[in-house]
């Protein structure tokens, strides 16, 4: 078994021709967990796209590898076969397709024909999973996200990782919008998959996630990089601080990569 392994290096990303990541750089293994906060528009969300391969988003210079393979080279799909998942900040809604067709579809599109998932493997590993994730069974009837709350799209997207079981995760701000009692859950199931074949990359705008899950290590970002790293002790201080002592320990102006 290879430790997973995700390697971007100098990434440059543009959006419209207005460059949004300006040289980020990150290396993520099996049995890390890391944290990315910064502020409001500094390319968080466009870093987690850009690495999924959305079409708008175009790379203009640096390179990423997943498990040695060139990642910008593959397909979408062949992105999240090869073990790479992310929990989208606003979950798209799909209708007319149920939670539990998505994500045994998903589960399927990364196995060879023959080694399909066999129906009651399926249900009592989602069943199992939503117990843990202390998810009503009627969700997995219901349409993909239709009519489900902030917070219950939030937990909808932790179980497709858990079910899909991916090698590396980045999950985009998937502590917004939950109560008290929701972020523990959530916080659990990430913890859950805490193990030597799993890296997770958490955006976050707070600290209160990381008292549940302790990152190996905490990223601010800033104008499109990562300007600062350290450990939990690092997000504890912007909590208290704010970002204005980074910007002021380096002689950053401005935050927002769009005012420059
Ligand atoms: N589709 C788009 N078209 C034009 N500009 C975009 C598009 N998507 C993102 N941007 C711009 O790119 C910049 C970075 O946005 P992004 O969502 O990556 O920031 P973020 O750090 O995730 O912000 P937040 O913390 O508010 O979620 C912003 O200025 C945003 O307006």
């Amino acid at each position: 078994m290879t430790t997973p392994n995700l390697k971007v290096d100098d990434l440059h990303v543009s959006i419209e021709d207005k460059e949004i990541l300006k040289g980020f750089g990150i290396e993520i293994n099996g049995g890390e967990i890391h944290a990315i906060m910064g502020p409001n528009g500094t390319g968080k969300s466009t870093l987690a796209s850009a690495l999924m391969g959305h079409p708008n988003y175009e790379i203009t210079k640096g390179n990423a590898t997943f498990n040695g393979e060139d990642l910008l080279e593959m397909e979408v799909d062949e992105r999240a076969q090869a073990g790479l998942f992310l929990a989208m900040q606003y979950p798209s809604e799909v209708s007319g397709v149920t939670n539990a067709d998505f994500i045994r579809s998903a589960i399927n599109s990364g196995r060879e024909e023959g080694d399909e998932i066999s129906l009651m493997k399926f249900i009592r590993h989602m069943d199992d999973k939503m117990g843990k994730l202390e998810i009503d069974s009627s969700f997995q009837h219901r349409y993909l996200n239709e009519g489900f709350s902030g917070g219950e799209k939030k937990r909808n997207e932790i179980l497709q990782m858990l079910m899909l079981e991916p090698k590396i995760a980045i999950l985009d701000e998937i502590d917004s919008g939950l109560d008290i009692d929701a972020l523990k859950v959530v916080a659990q199931g990430v913890n859950d998959m805490r193990s030597d074949d799993f890296g997770c990359l958490i955006i976050t705008h707070y600290q209160r996630l990381l008292n549940y899950v302790t990152p190996d290590k905490v990223h601010v970002m800033m104008q499109g990089r990562i300007v600062k790293s350290g450990g939990p002790e690092l997000a504890e201080r912007l909590e208290a601080e704010g970002y204005d002592w980074i910007k002021n320990e380096l002689g950053i102006e401005d935050e927002t990569v769009g005012q420059e």
